[in-house]
């Protein structure tokens, strides 16, 4: 499947037609990229998971009923570097800040550069002359989506290959892709680059390229840089220092609340909505946060249709909000004569950084910016908090915790 309706009952329906597949065949399977319009051997799941349309508890519930804790183990893990990446992201928000910060420069450069430019717009075009980068380009554009393999040798070629700057690419990704997120599509770029887990880059191998798309490619060995070190050099400082979790504060029942949809999780019905005495209700847009450029208007769609989606489950009549001057959140919930807003945890990313802007006018109106963190993740972040491997082996313990049945 690699068309998406952006609606939880489509989320469901993608979500059980994959369930017979998320067992060994997933864990055989999944490493081949079979080209656009035949990723069968993956969910193509990821544009629902991203938004909680369906959520990491139901996907494990799912292959665990399905398959069972040995046959469904490899999905389960995969679906778990989700909440790690986001965890390990909430930990460290200064990597954040600080890939926003090299991609304004990286940005600048190009207006300067103009050898940079053109090689950039090349990468971007497809118009490099290596076939397979120049196919995932291309159905990068097309889609909004790639397989998870041709992420990593296509992160590794404009780094390795190219010898572009890896945010641009990053920020190619996160402007194309219909799951893209802030903490797997910047920790895994930095983990291509060698700055995750540092001095350990990822090399795009021709022969690795060849068998796992069944021939579709076959780059000669010249094709592709050997890669002997990462991009560790240029951070000679090392990883920031892990913070402590952000305080929550979540909704209270009783104060007049403005409910805020957002595309961070449009499963509000998950939580104690009923409870709450809503005033007035918004959808915000909000996917042009992603970067200092244009979108593509696939991801602009996905979202709109979502929120609409999300509202509609609710049976609530939704102000449609765009996230441009942060002030008017404040005047927004003001209006309705609300003192609370509710709205499910917005983790580190553009979004966090654009609520970060509105609370001063939050404050000046006596408004409290209110939140719901899910059970799942407060069970994984803790943990996250060096390499996937000290997740991993708690696996167990936080299915335990979070009891996916
Ligand atoms: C350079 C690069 C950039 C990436 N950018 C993003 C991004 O912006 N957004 C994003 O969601 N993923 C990103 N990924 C991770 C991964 O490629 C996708 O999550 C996965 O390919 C989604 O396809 P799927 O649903 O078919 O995956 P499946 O293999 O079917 O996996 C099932 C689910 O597990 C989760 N999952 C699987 N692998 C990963 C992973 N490595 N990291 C995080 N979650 C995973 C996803 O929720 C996915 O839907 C990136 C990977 C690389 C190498």
């Amino acid at each position: 499947m690699t068309d998406w309706t952006p609606t939880r009952s489509a989320a469901d329906a993608a979500m059980a037609d994959f369930a017979p597949r998320m067992g060994r065949r997933y864990a055989n399977g999944r490493n081949t990229d079979h080209g656009p319009g035949a990723h069968t051997a993956v969910s193509t799941l990821s544009p629902y998971t991203r938004r909680r349309l369906v959520t990491e508890q139901d996907l494990v519930a799912t292959a665990l009923a399905a398959h069972g804790p040995a046959g469904a183990e490899k999905f389960v893990q995969e679906v778990i570097w989700r909440g790690y990446f986001k965890g390990w992201l909430e930990r460290r928000p200064q990597v954040w800040d600080s890939y926003r910060q090299g991609l304004e420069a990286d940005l600048a450069a190009l207006d300067r550069d103009r050898r940079l430019r053109r090689d950039v717009d090349r990468a971007m075009d497809g118009q490099t002359g290596i076939d397979c980068f120049d196919a995932w380009a291309t159905e990068l554009v097309e889609t909004g989506y790639l397989h998870n393999h041709a992420r990593m040798w296509f992160a590794s070629i404009w780094i390795f290959t190219l010898g572009l700057p890896w945010r641009l690419g990053a920020d190619f990704f996160y402007r194309h892709l219909l799951d893209g997120d802030a903490a797997s599509n910047t920790l895994s770029w930095r983990w291509v680059a060698g700055l995750h887990t540092r001095g350990k880059p990822y090399p795009a191998d021709p022969q690795n390229i060849a068998t796992f798309t069944n021939g579709r490619f076959t780059p000669r060995r010249n094709d592709l840089a050997e890669v002997t070190q990462g991009l560790e050099a240029t951070e000679p400082d090392g990883l920031p220092s892990v913070l402590p979790l952000r305080d929550v504060m979540p909704p209270q029942a009783g104060r007049p609340t403005a409910l805020l949809l957002t595309d961070e999780d449009c499963r509000v019905e998950d939580f104690t909505v009923d409870a709450l005495d809503i005033r007035t209700t918004a959808t915000l847009i909000a996917s042009h946060l992603r970067s200092p450029l244009p979108i593509a208007d696939h991801v602009t769609a996905f979202e709109a249709g979502a929120l609409a989606d999300q509202a509609r489950r609710l049976g609530l009549v939704a102000v449609p909000l765009h996230a441009g001057d942060p002030a008017a959140l404040a005047k927004w919930a003001t209006a309705a004569g609300a003192t609370q807003i509710a709205t499910p945890y917005v983790t580190t990313g553009p979004l966090r950084d654009w609520l970060a802007a509105a609370q001063p006018d939050l404050d000046r109106a006596g408004i409290v910016l209110t939140e719901w963190r899910r059970d799942w993740d407060a069970a994984i972040w803790p943990h996250a908090t060096a390499g996937f491997f000290k997740v991993k082996q708690r696996i167990p313990q936080i299915l335990d915790l979070v009891q996916p049945a």
